[in-house]
């Protein structure tokens, strides 16, 4: 969270002629709630199912960029799903982390305590991102239009 997914997914999308999609976007179009709304009422599992499906749906039929949860690869079942697909990891420090979903984030699993809840889900997660990534980018202290200029640069030589 605060990687910059959505924001630098825009751009790179922007730049190819294609469009983003995000599956927490879709997941809420799809179920008319707020993501806090699902982690509230039906907990991390039932959003982590609605989340799968979203990315199923996205990669079946949509040309172009996907911007994934912070916690989307968590699911196995989602990571067979990006298997064969250009995967970026923006890696991000804590602190420009913390900076950039500020201290009051409607994102729920950063309830209560922004700043341990992040370094907690880094040192967790970034293995995992580290298996699942073809392409892991850094983004701290860079702006979002130079994170997605080294993409569009790192993917054109790889095509
Ligand atoms: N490289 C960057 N430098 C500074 N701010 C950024 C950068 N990338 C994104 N942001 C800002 O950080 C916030 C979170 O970005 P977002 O794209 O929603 O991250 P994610 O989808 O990974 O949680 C937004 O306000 C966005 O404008
Ligand atoms: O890291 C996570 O588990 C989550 C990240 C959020 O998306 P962003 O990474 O786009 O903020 C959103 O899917 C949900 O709040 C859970
Ligand atoms: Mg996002």
């Amino acid at each position: 969270m605060g990687a910059g997914k959505t924001t630098v997914g825009g751009l790179v999308a922007d730049a190819l002629g294609r469009r983003l999609r995000d599956t927490d976007q879709d997941v809420e179009a799809l179920t008319g709630r707020t993501i806090s709304e699902i982690f509230v009422d039906d907990g991390e599992a039932a959003f982590r199912a609605l989340e799968r499906a979203a990315v199923a749906e996205a990669l079946a039929t949509h040309d172009g960029v996907l911007s994934l949860g912070g916690g989307a690869v968590l699911d196995p079942g989602t990571r067979d799903l990006l298997a064969g697909h250009d995967v970026v990891f923006l890696r991000v420090g804590l602190s420009d982390a913390v900076k950039r979903v500020g201290l009051g984030s409607s994102r729920p699993l950063l309830l209560g305590n922004v700043r341990g809840r992040i370094k907690a889900l880094l040192d967790e997660r970034t293995p995992i991102y580290e298996s699942v990534a073809t392409l892991s980018v850094e983004t701290d202290g860079r702006t979002a239009e130079d994170v997605a200029t080294e993409i569009l640069t790192a993917l054109a030589a790889t095509a």
